[in-house]
């Protein structure tokens, strides 16, 4: 089975991700394929350095991450520029992966795709664990995580879906609210349910 793991940023889908992990099942994690698809020489580094300037790279050819969140996380026509540039590849190498561990003979595959909802990937994946949190938890945990403003730690929140609406897409949802044990008595619960565990 290919399931979906999402959420909101900072809900906690990195924690749950270690957890899958823990049960032996293979991740494909979107914001890792994210970095692997602009390390320095690629392509799709290059179309960003074109449209965004050659600030937005540092001089040992990496992406300068800080610089292009900043600009991207409070301009959406800006965030629309990058993802159309990026998606495409992560999606590919996403499959790539995906592929490479059915062929291993994995019976399950974890997609970690924080966008998920925003970019319509619902068809990807046969069942869609969201990862919800209430806002003023996210909102601490962002910003303790990301040394953030609380200004910049609301404008990362509100460049995503509410998570209200991620989770009426779900089937089922993990509410990490509490502590890590508690989400992970959540997890395993679903894991049973759907015969994975
Ligand atoms: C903007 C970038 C450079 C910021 O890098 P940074 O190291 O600070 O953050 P990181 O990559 O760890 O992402 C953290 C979280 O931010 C959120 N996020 C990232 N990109 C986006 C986006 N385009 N729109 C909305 N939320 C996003 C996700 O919840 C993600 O889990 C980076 O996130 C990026 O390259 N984003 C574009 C690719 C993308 O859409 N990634 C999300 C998974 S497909
Ligand atoms: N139940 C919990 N109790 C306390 N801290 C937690 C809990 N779950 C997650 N955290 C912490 O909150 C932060 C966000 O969690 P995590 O990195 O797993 O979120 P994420 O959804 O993967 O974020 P992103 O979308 O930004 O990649 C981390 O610092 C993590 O250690």
């Amino acid at each position: 089975m290919i399931i979906g793991l999402t959420g909101s940023i900072a809900s906690g889908k990195s924690t749950v991700a270690k957890m899958l992990e823990g049960y032996d099942l293979p991740i494909v994690d979107a914001d890792l394929v994210a970095r692997q698809v602009v390390e320095p020489g690629t392509e799709t580094l290059a179309k960003i350095a074109e449209a965004f300037g050659e600030g937005v790279i540092k001089k040992d050819g990496t992406m300068d991450r800080e610089k292009v969140g900043s600009i991207i996380f409070h301009e959406p026509a800006k965030r629309k520029m990058l993802n159309d540039i990026i998606h495409p590849a992560i999606r590919v190498e996403m499959i790539r992966q995906k592929e490479e561990y059915l062929k291993q003979g994995a019976p399950h595959v974890i997609m970690d795709i924080p966008l998920l909802f925003e970019s319509k990937l619902q068809h990807f994946v046969e069942k869609i664990l969201v990862v919800s949190v209430k806002e003023k938890v996210q909102l601490e945990r962002l910003m303790k995580r990301n040394l953030l403003s609380e200004e910049e730690a609301k404008a990362r929140i509100a460049s995503q879906l509410p998570i209200s609406v991620k989770e009426k897409g779900a089937d089922a949802v993990i509410y990490n609210n509490g502590d890590i044990e508690t989400t992970a008595q959540q997890l395993e619960a679903i894991l049973k349910n759907w015969a994975i565990i």
